[in-house]
């Protein structure tokens, strides 16, 4: 099986060496800095679970894609930020050539609807998604380290398509040591996610804090109550669905369980903020924004935080 990983930052060489450690042939696309280090030193996995480390003739790095053959990959998984898939996808439909007959794209990130970008170019049966809740870090360029681990990595289909031909990937990723599985419910799992990203990011970066310190203030809480509660119409107003039946049972996990859990962690809005790169706030609360125009629904503090967002952004 032939895999091609486009964002070769934290997630991509994380995922990288697992499909490595399994004996998959794997190539990535990097940029050129990144792609040099790769090709000087290698790749390595460190940190939580079992170390990995290959040498450059384990695997193959392109910086372009005029370097790649025809009819190379079965799959490539995407771990740019989401910030990167317009171009990512405008990009592989040009090189289309370098896939093989009954390719697939896997998506790699934080978000909702990623796929929406791939599907103007890709048949709903050539694109998936993941849900990634493990935390991974990029030390070195050619280093990812795994950080935090909560549940197992989840893929599946935001278009209702067959999954089972991403079960060896999803095995491979599991005997590297990091669970991996598929599920039919993957919508309600991204929502999931949503709602923490969505609630703690933005505002974790706009008042410069941890997580857990968002929740030591009736008025950061008094923000969070309300994006919640207005992702929630949005998902009782969509077609979608997410594991907690209402905000309020949402709310009971979130503040004694999912926040203390990663009470000192910045999120990666506020890391992409403080090193002066657009953040990923299109496909947090710029998405439920999206959805709350089409069903009509009102997300004024989701607005305000975006807008705060855009305003910091826009100094860049
Ligand atoms: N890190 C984590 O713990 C988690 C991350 N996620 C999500 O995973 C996704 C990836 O995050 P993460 O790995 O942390 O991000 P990183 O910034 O570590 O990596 C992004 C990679 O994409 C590359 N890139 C940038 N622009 C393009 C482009 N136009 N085409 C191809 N590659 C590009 C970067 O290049 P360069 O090498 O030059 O920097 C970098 O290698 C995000 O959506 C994130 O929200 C989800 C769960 C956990
Ligand atoms: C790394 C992680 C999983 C935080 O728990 C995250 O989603 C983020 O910072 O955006």
């Amino acid at each position: 099986m032939n895999i091609l990983i486009i964002g070769s930052g934290s997630v991509g060489i994380g995922l990288g060496t697992s499909l490595l450690s399994q004996n998959a042939n794997v190539s990535f696309l990097a940029s050129e800095k990144t792609a040099e280090a790769m090709r000087k030193n290698g790749v390595e996995r460190t940190g939580l679970f079992k170390h990995y480390s290959f040498k450059p003739e384990d695997f193959t790095v392109y910086d372009s894609y005029t370097q790649i053959k025809e009819n190379s990959f079965d799959f490539v998984l995407v771990s740019s930020k989401t910030t990167a898939n317009d171009d990512i996808s405008r990009k592989l439909d040009e090189n289309r050539h370098i896939l093989k007959d009954n390719f697939t794209i896997l998506i790699c990130q934080n978000g909702f609807g990623n796929d929406e970008p791939f599907l103007r170019f890709f048949k709903t049966s050539e694109v998936y998604c993941a849900r990634i809740i493990t935390g991974f870090t990029r030390p070195k360029r050619n280093v990812s380290e795994v950080t935090v681990y909560t549940e197992p990595i989840l893929l599946g289909t935001l278009q209702n398509e067959d999954i089972n031909h991403l079960q060896p990937i999803a095995d491979m990723i599991t005997a590297s040591g990091i669970n991996c599985e598929l599920t039919q419910d993957l919508d309600k799992y991204l929502w999931a996610k949503m709602l923490y990203n969505c609630t703690l990011n933005p505002l974790g970066a706009i008042l410069d804090v941890t997580y857990g310190k968002l929740t030591e203030n009736e008025y950061s809480k008094a923000l969070m109550d309300s994006i919640i509660e207005e992702i929630f119409s949005v998902i009782e107003a969509s077609p979608y669905t997410t594991l907690w039946d209402s905000a309020d049972d949402y709310k009971k996990v979130f503040y004694s369980k999912l926040v203390p859990d990663t009470y000192n962690h910045y999120s990666s809005t506020h890391q992409d903020i403080k090193r002066k790169i657009r953040t990923e706030i299109d496909t947090l609360n710029g998405k439920v924004i999206d959805l709350a125009e089409k069903y009509d629904v009102d997300v004024e503090t989701n607005r305000i935080i975006y807008k705060l967002i855009k305003a910091i952004e826009s100094e860049f």
